[in-house]
C-alpha cells in the first residue's frame, strides 16, 4: 500500500476522531472553534509525552494514545472540570509510520468513547528524534469554580485516589530485570484518570492536585501554593497487593512509591473524605511538607520527585 503521507494520514485516522464535533471542520480548516456553555469557563493543560523519557520504546501505540490523554484527563480531574475536547501534536520518527500511526488512532478512538472527549486539531511533523507526543486537553468548570493548587485550609485531611507507586516499581523493575508484575506494568502503561472525581472535587475540595511528578514532591507544591503545612503518614499510603508485597520484600523500594511519580492519582485537601479516596494525612499551620515514619519522623527521600533538567 502507498504511503499515506501527512494529509492522508489526517483524512483517514484522525479526521474521523473529530466528527461530531463541530467546530473541528473536520480537520480541514487553519483553526478550531470551541464553544464554552453561558456560565462556564474552559480549563486548559498541556501534557507532553516524549519516548525514553516519559514511555518506553517497547511501549505499544494503542497505550501511548490512552496514556497521552490520561495524564491530561487527571490534571482535568484535579482541577475538578468535566472533559470536553483536546488538540493533538504528533512529532514522530520515519519507523512510527502509517501502520504505527492507524494503532495510534484506534487508541485515542477508544479512550475518546471512554471520557466523552472529541479531537479538535492539532499538528503533524516528522523528526529524526524520538517519538513525541502532546496533547491541550479542554474542559468546563461553572465560571470562576476551578480548584486551585492553593486553598487548602488548617484543619483539612489530605487524601488520594487510588494507589500510590506501582508505576513507578514497574519501572524499578523493568530498569533491573526486565521481569515487571503484570498489574504494576499497566499502571505504567495505562494510568487511569479519576475523571468521576471532578464533580466531588469541584463542590468540596478546597485545594487539589494530581500525582505525576511523585506525591511527596506534588504535596509539596500543594503546600507551597496553599501557604500552609502538609504532613503524609507514610504509613497510611494506600498501596496495591503486588506494590506491598514488592516493598516487603525490598524495603529499599518505599522511596520509589514516595517520589517515583506517573501514579496520576489526585491528592485533595478537604474538610470530608472524598468518595473511593484513602485519608493519608493532614493540613496544618506552617510550611513545607513531610512524609512520617511511623515513629512520626520526617523521611528524607533522595528524591521527591521528577524534575526535567
Ligand atoms: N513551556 C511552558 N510554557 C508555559 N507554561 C508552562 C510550560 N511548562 C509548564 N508550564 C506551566 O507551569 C505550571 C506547572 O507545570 P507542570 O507541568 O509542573 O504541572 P502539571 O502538568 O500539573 O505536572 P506534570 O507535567 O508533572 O504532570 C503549569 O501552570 C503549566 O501550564
Ligand atoms: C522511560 C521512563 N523513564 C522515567 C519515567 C519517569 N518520569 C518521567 S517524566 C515523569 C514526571 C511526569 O512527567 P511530566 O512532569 O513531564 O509531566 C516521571 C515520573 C518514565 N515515566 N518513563
Ligand atoms: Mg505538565
Ligand atoms: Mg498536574
Ligand atoms: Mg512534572
Amino acid at each position: 500500500m502507498p504511503k499515506l503521507g501527512e494529509f492522508g494520514r489526517i483524512e483517514r485516522f484522525f479526521a474521523p476522531l473529530a466528527a461530531d464535533l463541530p467546530g473541528a471542520y473536520g480537520l480541514t480548516d487553519d483553526a478550531a472553534t470551541v464553544q464554552v456553555p453561558h456560565g462556564y469557563e474552559l480549563v486548559v493543560t498541556t501534557d507532553a509525552l516524549v519516548e525514553r523519557v516519559h514511555f518506553l520504546s517497547t511501549d505499544q501505540p494503542e497505550d501511548l494514545a490512552a496514556k497521552l490523554l490520561a495524564v491530561n484527563l487527571s490534571d482535568l480531574a484535579a482541577k475538578g472540570a468535566d472533559p470536553l475536547c483536546y488538540s493533538l501534536v504528533l512529532s514522530l520518527p520515519a519507523h512510527a509510520g502509517d501502520y504505527w500511526v492507524g494503532r495510534f488512532a484506534h487508541g485515542l478512538g477508544e479512550s475518546q468513547r471512554n471520557w466523552g472527549i472529541k479531537l479538535l486539531g492539532g499538528d503533524s511533523v516528522s523528526t529524526d528524534g524520538p517519538i513525541t507526543l502532546a496533547a491541550t486537553v479542554m474542559g468546563l468548570v461553572p465560571t470562576g469554580r476551578m480548584v486551585r493548587r492553593a486553598g487548602a485550609q488548617v484543619g483539612d485531611g489530605l487524601y488520594v485516589s487510588g494507589t500510590i507507586g506501582d508505576a513507578a516499581l514497574a519501572l524499578a523493575q523493568f530498569e533491573r530485570t526486565g521481569e515487571v508484575h503484570p498489574y504494576l506494568r499497566s499502571r505504567y502503561r495505562r494510568p487511569t484518570p479519576r475523571v468521576e472525581l471532578a464533580g466531588w472535587v469541584r463542590d468540596h475540595a478546597h485545594a487539589a492536585i494530581d500525582i505525576s511528578d511523585g506525591l511527596a514532591a506534588d504535596c509539596s507544591h500543594l503546600a507551597r501554593a496553599s501557604n500552609v503545612r502538609c504532613e503524609i503518614d507514610a504509613a497510611l499510603v494506600p498501596l496495591s497487593e503486588p506494590a506491598a508485597a514488592l516493598l516487603a520484600s525490598e524495603p529499599a523500594l518505599r522511596d520509589r512509591v514516595l517520589g517515583g511519580g506517573d501514579d496520576y492519582e489526585l491528592l485533595i485537601a478537604a474538610a470530608q473524605a472524598p468518595p473511593g479516596t484513602t485519608r493519608v494525612g493532614r493540613v496544618i499551620a506552617g510550611e513545607g511538607a513531610e512524609i512520617l515514619d511511623s515513629a512520626g519522623v520526617p523521611i528524607t527521600l533522595a528524591r521527591t520527585g521528577w524534575t526535567h533538567g
